[in-house]
């Protein structure tokens, strides 16, 4: 498949994508991110503004030497030449010219009020700005693409002017005008009329660019592909300036799978959930968990009934199969479980509870109890699945007896003094009895040490776990003081990471009984 003829996938989660509140790049996560887009099978990746700033002309350099793109071409993302000065002579545009790249992309005015109020230059001068940077860089061997800033707008007031601006690109060489709807204020069928009207008007290979601003970034995207555009601009994970962009991620999927269009190459598609998470580890922006296709709640299902209809076939509540996407479904257990979701949920864990009803009923209802309690079963799969071995095996899966445990927190006297907390656990492991005191910077912590410590003496292998996060919740707001406090706890053991529940009216109390559940889970887990 000839991805850079038939249609262009352009990402600019290094350029605009970077322009989002809070997310920063260094020039090692912008490498990082441009392999895993490349693994994606992006045709174009928009690495930044070299000559706008160090770090994207360091970026260039480094990608030159560094990348080793199977898919995709580097594009380099600029500013046609200043008002009054010649495009060879503008250090921005040479900046752009020795980048490197084989793709510029240059960034244009359309919307005469712009021209006119930012740029503060005539309308003649606006297009001889786009001619000549266009054609300096098409004779320097680049393929240049234009991005007409504003055009939605700029089309509405000033119709033959925004194409004039895309008429003459094209002329100059430019091979696609991306469409910009830059203030994201479009719907679809606005940006479907324009783009088809500009695809009949001009000939040219139309390219769409949208922001979120009005939440149709990707509807707009897609009816833009539906009126002619071949050309689509997007970010992973939809991260922009203001609202993001148009989620990449989304409109291909879209694409691929519900028009029919491939636009990725074969098998890539499957890649995109895993490559979602792993730009986000790199942005270091926690993925949105409903984000569709790609987020961890877009195949997850909470209500009994969808439970009972997915047992007999999942696509009944599922608009397609989640592997096309790399995703996978996950059943969610709750107080709105009914029998099939602890069906489902059992056999996802590894158990048939098919053939027993009564069981099954036993732990829905045990389940809907501990929830009107406080507890949370979908948050907490591990703490779930010892209640499901408890119910099941008719015992509680345990590797020790505790006999007892309190901690205290004490403040010596002095200025700067700080608190310290001191457990004391009392458990009998693998037939041996221990007490043992461990320290902390505050009760939880110092519980966890000492019960660590006891039941590591038995079994040694508890060493590797350890509490990688930690949540409370006041769950009866307004009681103060007495009022239900959950605690949720999440446990790695290097490999794999899983969540437990305590619920009490004494935060140490809820605390304790999700680090137990936690190491509980860990040695059930490692014995097995
Ligand atoms: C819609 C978008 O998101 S486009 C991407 C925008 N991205 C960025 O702005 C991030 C990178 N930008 C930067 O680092 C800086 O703004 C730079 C290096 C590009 C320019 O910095 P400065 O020279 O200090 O100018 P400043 O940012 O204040 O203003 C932008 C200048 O570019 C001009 N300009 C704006 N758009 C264009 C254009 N399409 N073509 C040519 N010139 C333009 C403005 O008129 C203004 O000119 P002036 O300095 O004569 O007033
Ligand atoms: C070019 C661009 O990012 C915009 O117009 O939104």
């Amino acid at each position: 498949m000839d991805l850079h003829g038939a249609f262009h996938v352009y990402d600019t989660t290094l350029r605009d994508g970077a322009q989002q509140e809070g997310l920063n790049l260094s020039v090692a996560d912008k490498l990082n991110i441009a392999r895993q887009l490349d693994g994606l099978g992006v045709g174009y990746i928009e690495g930044g503004w070299p000559g706008a700033n160090p770090k994207d002309t360091e970026f260039f350099r480094r990608a030159a030497e560094e990348l080793d793109l199977q898919h995709a071409r580097l594009a380099a993302f600029g500013a046609t030449r200043r008002a009054g000065v010649a495009a060879a002579d503008d250090p921005l545009v040479a900046a752009l010219r020795d980048s490197g790249a084989s793709v510029v992309t240059l960034v244009a005015k359309s919307h005469d009020r712009h021209v006119e109020l930012a740029l503060r230059t005539t309308l003649e001068e606006n297009l001889a700005m786009v001619r000549d940077t266009v054609s300096h860089l098409v004779a320097e061997g680049q393929t240049v693409f234009l991005d007409a800033e504003h055009f939605f707008d700029g089309y509405r007031a000033n119709r033959p002017y925004a194409l004039e601006v895309l008429r003459t690109a094209y002329e100059a060489g430019a091979e696609v005008a991306a469409l910009c709807d830059t203030n994201g204020g479009m719907l679809p069928t606005w940006v479907g009329d324009v783009v088809g009207d500009v695809v009949s008007s001009t000939g040219g290979r139309v390219g769409i660019h949208c922001h979120n601003d009005t939440g149709c970034a990707v509807a707009n995207s897609l009816a833009a592909v539906d009126a002619g555009a071949t050309h689509v601009q997007g970010t992973i994970n939809g991260y922009g300036e203001r609202t993001g962009n148009a989620d990449l991620i989304s409109v291909v999927a879209n694409l691929e799978l519900k028009l029919d269009r491939r636009v990725l190459p074969q098998g890539l598609l499957a890649e995109a959930t895993r490559i979602a998470h792993a730009v986000a580890e790199v942005t270091n922006v926690p993925p949105a968990s409903r984000q569709p296709y790609v987020g961890t709640s877009a195949f997850a299902h909470k209500a009994g009934l969808h439970a009972s209809a997915i047992k007999v076939d999942p696509n009944l509540y599922q608009h397609m199969d989640p592997a096309g996407v790399g995703n996978d479904m996950r059943l969610l257990v709750s107080d709105m479980a009914g029998r099939a979701s602890i069906e489902l949920k059992g056999r996802e864990l590894g158990f048939d509870l098919s053939g027993d009803r009564d069981l099954v009923t036993r732990i829905t209802e045990r389940v809907k109890v501990l929830e009107s309690r406080g507890y949370t079963f979908e948050a907490a799969d591990a703490s779930f699945e010892l209640l499901l071995v408890e119910e099941v095996e008719g015992h509680r899966p345990s590797y020790v007896d505790v006999e007892s445990w309190r901690v205290i927190t004490e403040t010596q006297a002095g200025p700067g003094a700080e608190a310290l907390s001191e457990a004391t656990v009392k458990l009998t492991a693998a037939g041996v009895r221990y007490v043992v005191t461990g320290e902390g910077n505050g009760p939880v912590n110092a519980l966890d040490q000492a019960l660590r410590q006891a039941i590591g003496q038995a079994y040694p292998e508890v060493a590797k776990l350890e509490l990688i996060d930690y949540k409370v919740r006041i769950l009866d707001q307004g009681h103060g003081t007495d009022a239900i406090t959950r605690v949720l706890i999440e446990t790695s053991d290097g490999e794999s990471s899983w969540w437990t529940v305590g619920v009490g009216h004494n935060v140490v109390e809820a605390s304790w009984e999700a680090l137990l559940d936690a190491v509980t889970f860990g040695l059930r887990r490692h014995h097995r």
